[in-house]
């Protein structure tokens, strides 16, 4: 029989729960007009008396002025910097708001998920999907919010393997209408355009409308930085699909609307923590599991059927590679190779449900890993 490895949720309110004396907890924005006459505000690591200013100037979130006129002359530097894995450092100590990274710059459709997940947090950029993990696990942040899957792009698998790379956990999921724009410089029009910049997702679900522009595609880390990007250097032959945020605070004209290929676009979104909610059964919650098989016919089959036998719905099963296992041959001569491949499953039942843990116990006895990611509310505020 297989080897089984469970890694089960740590017990909530773990050790872990106090910082380490050395660990980082916050990150602020403080206003350094003086040193960087260019940059009006920067991300920067600290734990001194200018964050108590710069909180008590209360802006809408940092990186979204209170005003237009807060934007510096609509200068696109004029704004927080995503924080970088190398900024992973310093310390602070003021926890009065809770803090949440997101991936992009500000202006990004996973900044308004962050806030409609924690209405009235202080939402921290981050410059790749690793950086934002990072800051959570070492208390930069107290949350992190990032998108998993798009109704009309798929997965975004960069964040399943990152998932199962760190060890946060899922405390809860939001859903995000996308709805997206075509902008571009004031002076430029729909005919000037050649090319088109933004998230390889955000240029995805514009599939229809960029094919029949007849534009070339470019990809960049996020919507809003594309916008950014466009705005700082003034270029006239190339839009950006952004959202309608991020054309107002990089001061770019709307050239279309709504241009995705569905006007039903959503975006789910995964809320992360140190630690694990206590599972509750006072209202719908759904699980994510990951696991690897056994090669062998009909595996994923008994897998599966583990849910089935029980009346479990799946609302999600993805696989992907399992890569410290590279290619192997299949049989002895070698005529046929194969992969093995790790698959998430989101069930609709909470970990305090008695037929979750039988199914997870039955899937135990056969899966080689299993590990339960999360059990968290289901968002039912697009149903
Ligand atoms: O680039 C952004 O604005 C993001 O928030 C990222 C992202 C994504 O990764 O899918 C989020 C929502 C949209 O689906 C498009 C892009």
């Amino acid at each position: 029989m297989a080897a089984s490895r469970i890694i089960a949720h740590p017990p909530p309110y773990s050790h872990r729960q106090s910082p380490p004396s050395d660990a980082v907890h916050s990150l602020s924005f403080t206003p350094h007009t003086k040193r960087y006459p260019n940059l009006a505000i920067r991300a920067r690591l600290h734990g001194d008396k200018e964050k108590k200013n710069d909180l008590n100037h209360k802006p809408r979130s940092p990186g979204i002025p209170n005003s237009l006129d807060d934007v510096v002359s609509r200068d696109p530097l004029a704004l927080p910097r995503p924080l970088s894995s190398a900024q992973l450092s310093g310390s602070d100590s003021d926890t009065s708001r809770i803090r949440v990274a997101y991936q992009g710059v500000s202006g990004a459709y996973s900044e308004s998920a962050a806030q409609k997940a924690y209405p009235n947090c202080e939402a921290v950029p981050c410059e790749q999907f690793d950086t934002a993990f990072e800051a959570v696990e070492r208390w930069l942040v107290d949350r992190a919010v990032l998108p998993i899957e798009n109704s009309l792009g798929g997965s975004i698998h960069r964040n399943y393997d990152l998932l199962l790379r760190h060890s946060l956990h899922i405390v809860g999921e939001v859903k995000y209408a996308v709805h997206h724009c075509l902008m571009a410089n004031h002076d430029v029009k729909l005919e000037d355009l050649k090319r088109v910049l933004s998230h390889p997702q955000a240029l995805a679900q514009c599939e229809n409308t960029l094919t029949k522009l007849g534009l070339i595609r470019e990809a960049v880390d996020d919507t809003a930085g594309a916008a950014k990007h466009i705005a700082f250097h003034k270029l006239q032959d190339a839009g950006a699909v952004a959202s309608s945020a991020a054309a107002e605070i990089y001061g770019l004209n709307i050239l279309a609307e709504d241009i995705q290929d569905d006007s039903d676009n959503v975006t789910r979104f995964l809320m992360l923590a140190r630690e694990p909610i206590i599972p509750g059964t006072d209202r719908p919650f759904k699980t994510s599991i990951v696991f690897s098989l056994e090669e062998g016919p009909g595996i994923l089959f008994k897998a599966l059927a583990v849910f089935a036998l029980r009346q479990i719905n799946l609302t999600k099963i993805e696989s992907r590679p399992l890569r410290n296992q590279p290619l192997r041959s299949s049989d002895d001569n070698g005529s046929s190779k194969y992969f093995d491949y790790l698959f998430y499953v989101d069930f609709e039942a909470s970990m305090a449900d008695q037929s979750a843990q039988n199914a997870l116990r039955h899937l135990k006895e056969f899966a080689t890993f299993l590990r339960v990611l999360g059990s968290y509310p289901v968002d039912t505020s697009m149903a």
